[in-house]
């Protein structure tokens, strides 16, 4: 790594096309999100292959395991911030190189906007979870930046391009459950796999210290409601067992919190209370409850004293072997009081701070996975299951696939190859809105599996998904920019969705793929509670996307008006920090606004010179105008500027305007200054309207102005922003309130 290389000579061999138009490495910028062992490998290829100008966002720092792949970083690194050292690193390879790291997380650093991704040319990903790579696959879409979504499992690995609206996104196909489920009651009663024992120590870690109103904190006390159990009567004390919540229990105990009582709770009374159930066990190895007195006596490594199960006789490191019994009791006592002083210290962090009141179990924290290790091999050896070494449960908690080098090494250069050819068409690109651009590229999998062809596979781009919720619908979602520590779920969909959007009564979904409800319509019972949460703790995170969308209310007719999908994105900042603010940008909004409104321009100009009055075209005519009201009414969504809501915003005077469309024809209002005006006024500047306020209909409000039917003018109305749905009649026309630009 000391020594400088000389990119220049293998620039030939990077030359993927004749093709002059395409952009240069040299002159375009790349975003890479991930410097760990994929994006180690890439960020030396990119700068070998002449990329200069490159951007790394990494939220990590280095752990010694790292080091055997990860071969920009060295010992001396460990503890550092895995962005900088490895941008450091490829400065010394390539001294000419800008290359600019950032340590931050992609998904909830507020630094990492829209704007952030607008200065690259292309975006990388070399992540290696769902939701970061969801996060970015939405912030390109947004952006209308391509990207190339690089990973790899074990031998297997992929460099798959998304270019917006023309290939399928990254969430255009369903991703198979990351992780494996199991059935709840085999984990809370019938275990009967090392497995499902860990999962129930990684639920009881969540009870004991973790987040208690996360609704996949399972509870991990026997389930009396388990089918199997049917002919029993159901959580009634047998033979003196009662059965006990775990989470009611440890929150009568946080005072005293003694790891023994909590020992024989879980490994004693529960087991007691669970060999009750009697039909559970006509088929199973019944369990054995163990107080902690005994527990600490076992020498054992198993219930039948049968040892090392099977494990060769190789030199082993110590989180390889397995422990007696007794060792894990110490384990369990000792990770219990280290886990208590630390969740105590974290709630006292929580109360001045953001931090979350608990703690997140992670597999690489030691006492974490001394924690689980403990818990559930004590389990195991209740149930009669084989126990498992410290470091095979790491990588089962951990849904750990060991990484291959070589195949990071492959998905890195065949990322590299892609970006090659990304750039080729990059000019392209924003003119030709079709396949056709991009029709010679593929995306690239590495596959072991020989049946389906060779180790490296070209799949033809497929299009995307027409019901895929981030990418089907073209529409740019309305960025929201607000401090979701303290922006409430009220002000989301009172003060916004409500009253601004001025949407009736929409279902609020989030579209990350889970289609989680976070607002019901049907739900007339909001919880006042939860209404006054704020967004975080409803794990909405920077860059949500968030669904409302209405349905028809045939009976009242009142939907026809208010029928609306509207996608919201939500952008944290801590700058704003009144907790009823929120701003919306706009500027890609008034920019579609200001098309629809040439489209309508064009359109009635067409039919006002047109002198045909063949019924066809009129009807013709009027379906494209329909059709045009209806995108009106879909973009039904704009101001950026202050308005009632955050006047608290020092930004000048509020203007307001309005699109209106009045029945078939232009509308016309008759303030003086409008009076007779073409149909260039469909936007109407309603500060201007209180300026000249000479005229009868003109509402002294600066946030109003006045429309008419088109031949009647006895039918004026003033309307302001906050009753135009109410006061116009949904022939009558249609306004749209946005900033003045
Ligand atoms: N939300 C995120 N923001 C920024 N970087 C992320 C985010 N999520 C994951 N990463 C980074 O992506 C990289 C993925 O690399 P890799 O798959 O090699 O994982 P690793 O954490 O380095 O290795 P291991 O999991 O085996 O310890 C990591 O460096 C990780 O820090
Ligand atoms: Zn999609």
């Amino acid at each position: 790594m000391a020594t400088t290389f000389d990119s220049s000579s293998i620039n030939n061999n990077c030359n993927l096309s004749n093709n002059t138009i395409g952009k240069l490495p040299e002159e375009s910028s790349v975003l890479v999100v991930g410097a760990g062992g994929i994006g180690c490998e890439l960020l030396k290829s990119l700068a070998l292959c002449r990329f200069r100008s490159i951007g790394v966002i990494d939220l990590d720092t280095i752990e010694v395991s790292n080091l055997n792949r990860q071969f920009l970083f060295r010992r001396e690194h460990v503890g550092q911030p895995k962005a900088t050292v490895a941008c450091d690193s490829i400065r010394r390879l390539c001294p000419s190189i800008h290359i600019e790291p950032f340590h931050g997380d992609v998904i909830t650093d507020s630094r990492f906007d829209v704007s952030f991704y607008k200065q690259y040319d292309l975006v990388i990903n070399a992540l290696d979870n769902v939701q970061a790579r969801q996060h970015v696959n939405r912030m390109c879409l947004l952006c209308s930046r391509p990207l190339i979504d690089s990973g790899s499992t074990g031998y297997n690995g992929q460099a798959t391009l998304i270019f917006k609206g023309r290939t399928q996104c990254y969430d255009c196909i369903e991703k198979p459950k990351q992780q494996r489920t199991y059935a709840v009651c085999t984990i809370r009663n019938t275990p009967s796999q090392p497995i499902h024992c860990i999962v129930w120590a990684k639920f009881l870690y969540n009870q004991l210290f973790g987040d208690n109103e996360d609704p996949n904190n399972e509870d991990v006390t026997p389930d009396a409601d388990d089918p199997e159990n049917v002919n029993n009567e159901q959580d009634n004390p047998i033979n003196g067992h009662h059965r006990v919540s775990t989470r009611d229990w440890i929150h009568s105990e946080m005072e005293k919190f003694d790891p023994k009582r909590i020992f024989n709770k879980l490994f004693f009374d529960d087991i007691n209370y669970l060999t009750t159930m009697k039909n559970l066990w006509e088929k199973r190895r019944q369990p054995i409850p163990i107080e902690y007195e005994k527990a600490c006596q076992i020498k054992e490594y198993h219930q039948n004293g049968q040892g090392d199960h099977g494990q060769s006789t190789m030199p082993k490191l110590n989180d390889q072997r397995i422990q007696t019994i007794s060792d894990y009791v110490q384990m369990f006592i000792d990770s219990v009081n280290e886990l208590k002083q630390r969740s105590d210290k974290q709630r006292q962090i929580a109360s001045t701070s953001k931090e979350p009141s608990f703690l997140v179990w992670d597999k690489n924290d030691d006492a974490d996975l001394r924690f689980v290790t403990a818990s559930a091999n004590l389990r195991a050896y209740i149930f009669g299951i084989n126990l498992t070494s410290k470091f095979d449960v790491k990588s089962m908690a951990g849904n750990i696939i060991p990484a291959v080098a070589t195949t990071n090494a492959i998905v890195a250069g065949i990322t590299v190859l892609q970006a090659r050819k990304v750039l080729s068409i990059l000019p392209r690109l924003s003119t030709d809105h079709t396949l056709t651009s991009i029709k010679h590229l593929t995306n690239v999998f590495v596959s072991t599996d020989r049946k389906t062809g060779g180790i490296i596979q070209s799949i033809p781009l497929e299009e995307p998904n027409s019901s895929c919720i981030q990418c089907s619908d073209l529409e740019q979602p309305v960025r929201v920019r607000i401090n979701m520590s303290l922006f409430t779920l009220y002000s989301l969909y009172e003060r916004l969705i409500r009253k601004h959007l001025k949407m009736n009564k929409p279902d609020v979904i989030i579209a990350d793929g889970s289609g989680r409800i976070l607002i019901s319509a049907d739900d007339d019972d909001e919880d006042e509670q939860m209404m006054l949460k704020t967004l975080d703790q409803f794990k909405l995170i920077n860059g949500t996307i968030l669904l409302c969308e209405e349905e028809y209310d045939d009976e009242t007719n009142e939907a026809l008006l208010q029928h609306m999908k509207i996608k919201l994105m939500l952008e944290h900042t801590d700058t704003i920090t009144d907790k009823d603010e929120y701003i919306i940008v706009d500027d890609q909004v008034i920019g579609e606004i200001k098309q629809i409104k040439q489209s309508l321009k064009r359109k009635l100009s067409d039919h006002d010179d047109d002198d045909d009055d063949d019924d066809d075209d009129h009807i013709q005519h009027l379906d494209d105008y329909q059709n045009e009201v209806n995108i009106v009414k879909r973009t039904k969504r704009l101001s950026t500027t202050p308005n009632e809501h955050n006047t608290n915003i020092n930004t000048g005077p509020i203007h307001t305007s309005f699109v209106m469309l009045v029945d078939d024809e232009v509308p016309v209002h008759t303030n003086g200054h409008h009076e007779g005006t073409s149909k260039d006024d469909f936007i109407i500047n309603t500060k201007k309207h209180k300026q000249n306020n000479d005229d009868n209909f003109v509402s002294n409000d600066s946030n109003s102005c006045v429309i008419l039917d088109d031949d009647d003018k006895t039918n004026s109305k003033p309307v302001t922003n906050t009753e135009q749905n109410a006061n116009v009649a949904d022939d009558d026309c249609y306004c749209v309130d946005i900033a003045d630009s």
